[in-house]
């Protein structure tokens, strides 16, 4: 059993396994976006584990730098100050410890916020070069659902201080509980600490993903699942945070517009092959995943 010396720092926020170095995911799958096999390479991972890595993706490293210089000023002021710009909900702004509006609890501060170009750009160069993999025409066939106007998209910047009190315990707190990600994709950028899991085998096994201060992390989110007809999986994650480093992320979430119709792709059908999903569109799932705790499978309720 696990003694706390200060309980009540963690007290409504779940525990889990501190990760060892048995649990590293050694293999993520990189995709050069500079190089011709980037499409071929983003379907592969995409189909085999809804996760990849992004490097030579245009971004430079001082726009990065200079994001997470100002984000770890804005987290270090004053809570009262920060509270100022809060609450997280309804649509953006800070919050902390908090998780959506259904009692999800996780050890981070975060600001929600409406729109970065940077990231995004990467985003659509990767739904471009998607497309281009799948055999989708015209190539934008993907990434104009998230430049078109009215696109719902949510850049998201967490903030995982340290948890001194479980040091040495065995165990860590939960940063941000196991969940998928609604959206088509969502395009991740951390600074050097790790915390990130994936679960493979259906859940079986959690590995942690090495951090990348350079690199994108690219997750296949739920409506990208049902675009392809589960064909990818939309990767369930979370994070673990450290009892030493504070970790700080900033997430691109790629959402369509709300009316935009969320069904198999036909390209993508093969003969006869049957269509798994119930036809809805983001805005129907948005409003049906934001009733949802955070570990629920949310598609489940639009499965045929
Ligand atoms: C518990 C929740 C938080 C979340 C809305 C939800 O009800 C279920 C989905 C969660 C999630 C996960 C991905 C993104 O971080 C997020 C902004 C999103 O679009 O869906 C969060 C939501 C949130 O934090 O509000
Ligand atoms: O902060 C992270 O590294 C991941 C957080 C996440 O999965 C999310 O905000 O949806
Ligand atoms: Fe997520």
């Amino acid at each position: 059993m696990v003694v706390l010396a200060n309980p009540s720092v963690v007290d409504q926020i779940p525990l889990l396994p501190s990760p060892g170095h048995r649990d590293t995911f050694a293999a993520v799958p990189v995709v050069d976006l500079s190089r011709p096999g980037a499409a071929r390479a983003i379907v592969d991972a995409c189909e085999r584990f809804g996760f990849f890595k992004v490097i030579n993706h245009g971004v430079a490293t001082a726009t990065m730098d200079r994001a997470e210089s100002e984000t770890v000023k804005f987290f270090a002021q004053a809570q009262a100050v920060k509270d100022r710009a809060g609450p997280a909900y309804p649509p953006f702004g800070y919050g902390s410890k908090r998780i959506g509006l259904n009692g999800d609890m996780g050890w981070l501060e975060f600001l929600l916020l409406a729109y970065v170009a940077a990231v995004r750009g990467v985003a659509v160069r990767v739904l471009e070069k998607m497309a281009e993999g799948l055999g989708i025409a015209p190539v934008d066939a993907l990434s104009a659902m998230v430049t078109e106007q009215g696109s719902d998209q949510v850049f998201r910047v967490n903030h995982y201080p340290p948890c001194p009190a479980l040091q040495g315990l065995g165990c860590s707190a939960t940063g941000f509980g196991e969940h998928t990600d609604p959206q088509l994709i969502s395009v991740l950028r951390s600074n050097g600490t790790s915390g990130l899991q994936i679960a493979l085998r259906d859940g079986a096994q959690w590995v942690s993903v090495p951090s990348d201060r350079d690199a994108f992390f690219v997750n296949v989110g739920d409506s990208l699942q049902v675009l392809t007809n589960g064909r990818f999986k939309s990767v369930k994650h979370r994070v673990v945070t450290s009892s030493l480093k504070s970790r700080v992320s900033f997430i691109y979430f790629a959402g369509p517009s709300l009316a935009q119709r969320i069904v198999p792709l036909p390209e993508l059908l093969g003969d006869g092959e049957e269509i798994l999903y119930k036809e809805f569109t983001w805005g129907e799932y948005k409003k049906a995943a934001y009733k949802t705790r955070l570990g629920d499978n949310r598609l489940a309720q639009f499965e045929k």
